[in-house]
């Protein structure tokens, strides 16, 4: 049986608009980069919403290309009979704008003077991101989601839409997300954004595109990428082992953890822009669901649809209680709202590397939800 959606295009959804911004600023014209699975029906109420992380992109199944090496980045979660099952939902991964991956960020040409944004790109927030999906939503002609799903900064967009949006959306699911961004977290973006502003090659975000601040940003990416991963997944892909390349005597020599940043860092360079990595490493950093609210508990009062949160042990750059803290607040708002502590070693990224380990219970809220209709 086919599984795979198969050779897709990314499509791009032109808004000649000005969007005002939380921070009071306009952005438009804006573009927001798309790509869409399965079927609209007739009803068109089978629509769910796929929101990626910090440097995703809209390519969450099939491949562009038959030769591409690997396909989108949920591929084992999207297609036809899988848990997003595009025999039954029309699926929909937005692009965030901020992003280089197509969407309006700081990469695009600001219309007020034909130059790239560059820093002139305004502070987007994660609710930014959601605005823009609206629209995008709007033009597609759709009322309301089935489910809006995503992990870590997927997670915010998800929640953020639940609360402001509560009558476009049938439920939420936010995994490995959180609350509000801790101090820890914001204190390894706050190291990963020294890497790049210390690079003389970043210019205060005048960089030429063909001379990016390479060093700093594959820095600033490994420091990211040691937060996605724990203790437990890098002793079983690494342990202490070093490198077969190298003698352990040599100065340079390296372990074969540092091997794994070092490539993981470099490669980096190629698949994103510098000034977007460090406009969402913003937007993450100023994550609260409070933001504009008197309490969290306020925040989360607005919330209508059923809610299904995962968190993983493992997890140590959004720890299980800061999902805790918010599933608590909803229980004692008598929202529902449904919540499991997955066991998984590979720390945050656990919602990309073993997703079967909570697939079951997503299924069983969608066909929840499909009995209900
Ligand atoms: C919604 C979103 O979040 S989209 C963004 C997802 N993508 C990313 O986060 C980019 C970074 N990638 C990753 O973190 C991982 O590839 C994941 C989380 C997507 C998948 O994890 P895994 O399947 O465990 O992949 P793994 O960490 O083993 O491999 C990552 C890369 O390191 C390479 N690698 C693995 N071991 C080593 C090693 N010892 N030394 C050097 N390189 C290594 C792999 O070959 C792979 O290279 P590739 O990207 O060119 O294919
Ligand atoms: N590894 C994912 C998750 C980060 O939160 C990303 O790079 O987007």
């Amino acid at each position: 049986m086919e599984t795979s959606v198969g050779i897709v295009t990314t499509e791009y959804a032109e808004f000649d608009l000005e969007l005002r911004l939380e921070s009071g600023r306009l952005l438009g014209p804006i573009t927001l980069a798309y790509e869409t699975y399965g079927t609209l029906n007739d009803r068109r109420d089978n629509a769910i919403l796929v929101t990626h992380a910090w440097t995703g992109d809209a390519h969450a199944a099939g491949r562009h290309h038959p030769d591409d090496r690997k396909p989108g980045w949920w591929d084992g979660m999207i297609g036809p009979g899988k848990v997003l099952d595009t025999d039954r939902f029309f699926v929909i991964c937005s692009n965030v704008i901020g992003s280089c991956k197509g969407s309006t960020g700081p990469t695009s040409i600001n219309p007020r003077n034909g130059r790239p944004y560059n820093l002139n790109f305004p502070v987007i927030m994660v609710r930014d991101m959601v605005r823009a999906q609206v629209l995008l939503i709007d033009r597609l002609g759709i009322d309301r989601l089935v489910t809006v799903m995503g992990g870590s900064m997927g997670a915010m967009q998800a929640l953020e839409w639940g609360i402001h949006y509560p009558e476009r959306v049938r439920s939420i699911i936010p995994i490995a997300g959180t609350g509000r961004t801790s101090p820890m977290a914001i204190s390894l973006n706050a190291v990963a954004r020294q890497a790049i502003y210390n690079d003389p090659l970043w210019k205060k975000g005048n960089y030429r595109p063909e001379h990016p601040p390479a060093d700093g940003l594959a820095l600033a990416r490994a420091i990211g990428h040691i937060s996605f991963l724990s203790d437990a997944s890098m002793q079983m892909k690494f342990g202490r082992r070093f490198s077969a390349r190298d003698g352990q005597f040599d100065f340079f020599g390296q372990f074969e953890v540092e091997r794994y940043l070092e490539y993981n860092g470099g490669s980096f360079i190629d698949k994103f822009d510098t000034n977007s990595f460090l406009y969402l490493a913003k937007a993450l950093d100023l994550y609260d669901v409070a933001f504009g609210f008197d309490s969290r508990r306020e925040a989360l009062s607005q919330l209508q649809c059923p809610s299904l949160w995962f968190a993983f042990t493992s997890d140590w750059l959004y720890p299980p209680y800061q999902t805790e803290e918010v599933v608590e607040i909803l229980r004692e708002l008598d929202k529902p709202v449904e919540y499991h502590l997955i066991d998984s070693a590979y720390g945050h990224d656990s919602f990309l590397v073993e997703p079967e380990k909570f697939t079951p219970k997503v299924v069983e809220l969608l066909d929840r939800l499909t009995a209900e209709k």
